[in-house]
């Protein structure tokens, strides 16, 4: 697999936040966005994700040499700041709902809503309004959606965020295990979660306001 970016660019309000930044990632791959608040980690992110437009430039991925290039939100898990929960249902209604609604997008498997619990650490308590979760258990339980659909592309931005060090491992050691089995990350954090290798982009923030994009 291989996720291509070209010549990404974006504005955020009238200024331009980023000027044709390409990159490119093959199967196990990871992309590491670093920078100061509001350098643009959060918008190439949802750039990439196609949860934003573009000002120029493109993303797409080629799931085998040869094959068609495929827009990346068909093969891809954003996991943002919020967590994309339902409080009033319970954590396995609204993991099942995620399963159903993202399904599987290529080879590969995905877990089943209580082996996804098991896996972050979890179990045995799906049958609870989410709402009742503490903070830590809620962003569990948001990265467990990341395992009930197999997707092979992982967006996320600051995943780990007020967890605690077991919790960072434990993302890690998924991360790790996502990348093993050939799937890519793109991930802004400053908690080492698995992100050995990383491609690195530093983001800059709004340095090329007063430039205009060649068409
Ligand atoms: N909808 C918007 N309209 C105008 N400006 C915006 C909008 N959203 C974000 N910005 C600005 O774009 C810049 C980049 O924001 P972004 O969230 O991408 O930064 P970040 O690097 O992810 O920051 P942080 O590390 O604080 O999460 C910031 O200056 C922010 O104020």
């Amino acid at each position: 697999m291989r996720l291509c970016a070209e010549n990404l660019s974006a504005r955020r309000g009238e200024d331009l936040l980023f000027l044709n930044v390409s990159f490119q990632l093959e199967s196990g791959g990871a992309l590491l966005l670093t920078g100061a608040n509001g350098s643009g980690k959060s918008t190439l992110l949802r750039v990439v994700a196609g949860l934003l437009q573009p000002e120029s430039g493109r993303v797409q991925c080629q799931i085998d040499d040869g094959s068609e290039m495929r827009p990346v939100p068909e093969l891809s898990h954003y996991l943002g700041h919020k967590n994309g929960m339902k409080r009033e249902l319970t954590v396995g209604e609204n993991l099942d709902f995620w399963k159903r609604y993202l399904g599987d997008t290529s080879p590969g498997r995905s877990l089943a809503v209580e082996e996804a619990a098991d896996a972050v650490g979890l179990s045995g308590i799906t049958h609870l309004p989410y709402g009742y979760m503490s903070a830590g258990q809620q962003r569990r339980f948001a990265m467990a959606r990341l395992l009930v659909a197999h997707r092979p592309i992982w967006i996320l931005d600051e995943p780990t965020a007020a967890l605690d060090a077991k919790a960072d491992l434990m993302f890690a050691n998924l991360v790790k295990q996502h990348r093993q089995g050939g799937g890519i990350v793109l991930a802004a954090t400053h908690q080492p979660i698995g992100l050995q290798d990383a491609q690195q982009i530093v983001m800059q923030g709004f340095v090329y306001s007063d430039l205009e994009i060649a068409e």
